[in-house]
């Protein structure tokens, strides 16, 4: 397994293979880059099939990270773990103070925090070993009412550039998943006048947004293709590919969920289509400026002004991906890049 010459390595700073035989821990964590601050990224517990698919998860995980801190205006470096095994069996207390007590040997070049399935009760045994945690339970607490809050003025923001005007009044909205952040974020689209049509497998779900929220509730499958403006996809990654593309009517893509494109190649065709698409990375960065408030100190405040900065940085990435002819996402890679260039050049 090659590490300079992996295809993801992209420059990273600092890779951490962690092994612990007492609890049989087994940890990659990936320093990406450190420019804007310590690294900051959530540990991610994962039955990977071998290592080197872990390597690269993580590898293209805390890349991830060092773009979404940097549009966000975050005094933050990008990071990210991966835990290797299966939730279900490997994951004690005694295997979370082993990761917390190499977490900690890193000294702060990167803060942990939760991820797919780390629960904020388990980076409490974290906690006990280390002081580099953010998103716990007692400070922080829950970042999704934030991520919500971006993740609509980042749709207005599009609106703003695919329609008349950013107001979503009349819009037809199609949400998929009405999970912590797509319901909220559902609940400020109809506060604004826009008609919703939601899905989710937790039918419980999709009724209080029948009944609250005057939405229409459709199909799993069916939330593709309905005549809508909008497609908000709140739930699932890999979501916008090559047969959801076939059935998609809306004119824009916007939602929280994370690693929305299929493959990289999807960001232009959604381009050539005519769809204007909301950088995932970018609209739903609300939840790391959340965390990030606790991790940096930062007050209410300044946390408030950084989400409801994400509608002007969105509008940016739109207006350049028009003028450049280039697919938004190409566009938030560059200008997330370009952060990073210029606060090295300022050293
Ligand atoms: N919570 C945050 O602050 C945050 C921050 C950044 C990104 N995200 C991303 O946003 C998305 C939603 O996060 P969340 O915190 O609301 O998660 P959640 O688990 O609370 O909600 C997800 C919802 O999607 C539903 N769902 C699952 N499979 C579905 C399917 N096939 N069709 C329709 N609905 C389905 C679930 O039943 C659930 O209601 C995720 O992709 C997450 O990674 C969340």
């Amino acid at each position: 397994m090659s590490l300079f010459e992996h295809k993801e390595f992209d420059q990273h700073e600092q890779v951490v293979f962690c092994h612990d035989k007492e609890t049989g821990l087994k940890a990659i964590i990936a320093i990406h880059d450190t420019t804007l601050g310590p690294s900051l990224g959530g540990t991610r517990l994962w039955n990977y099939a071998s290592s080197s698919e872990a390597l690269t998860d993580v590898l293209r995980l805390s890349r991830g990270m060092t773009y979404k801190s940097a549009l966000a205006g975050l005094p933050l470096g990008g990071g990210k773990a991966v835990i290797i095994g299966d939730a279900k069996t490997i994951k004690t207390p005694e295997l979370m103070r082993a990761y917390g007590r190499f977490v900690n040997s890193l000294s702060g070049r990167y803060i942990t925090a939760e991820d797919v399935n780390i629960r904020t009760s388990d980076i409490a045994y974290v906690a006990e070993e280390t002081s580099y945690v953010a998103g716990t339970a007692e400070k922080a607490g829950d970042p999704s009412p934030q991520t919500a809050l971006g993740t609509y003025l980042g749709l207005k923001a599009a609106a703003k550039h695919k329609f008349v005007n950013d107001n979503l009044n009349g819009l037809k909205i199609a949400v998929q998943g009405l999970g912590a952040v797509g319901y909220d974020f559902a609940e400020y689209c109809a506060k604004e006048g826009a008609e919703l049509f939601v899905t989710d497998i937790n039918e419980e779900a999709c009724q209080r947004a029948a009944k609250e929220l005057n939405a229409t509730v459709v199909g799993l499958d069916e939330i593709y293709g309905l005549d809508v403006d909008v497609y908000a996809p709140c739930a699932l990654g890999a979501i916008i590919n090559d047969e959801t593309l076939k059935q998609i009517k809306a004119k824009i893509i916007a939602g929280s969920a994370n690693n929305q494109l299929a493959t990289p190649a999807h960001d232009k065709i959604v381009m050539d289509m005519g769809i204007l698409y909301a950088p995932d990375y970018v609209i739903n960065a609300g939840g790391v400026i959340h965390v990030c408030s606790e991790a940096a100190n930062m007050s209410r405040e300044e946390t408030d002004k950084r989400v409801r900065d994400i509608y002007d940085t969105l509008d940016q990435i739109f207006t350049r991906s028009a003028a450049e002819k280039r697919p938004t996402g190409e566009i938030a890679d560059q200008m997330a890049r370009e952060v990073i260039a210029k606060a090295k050049a300022a050293r």
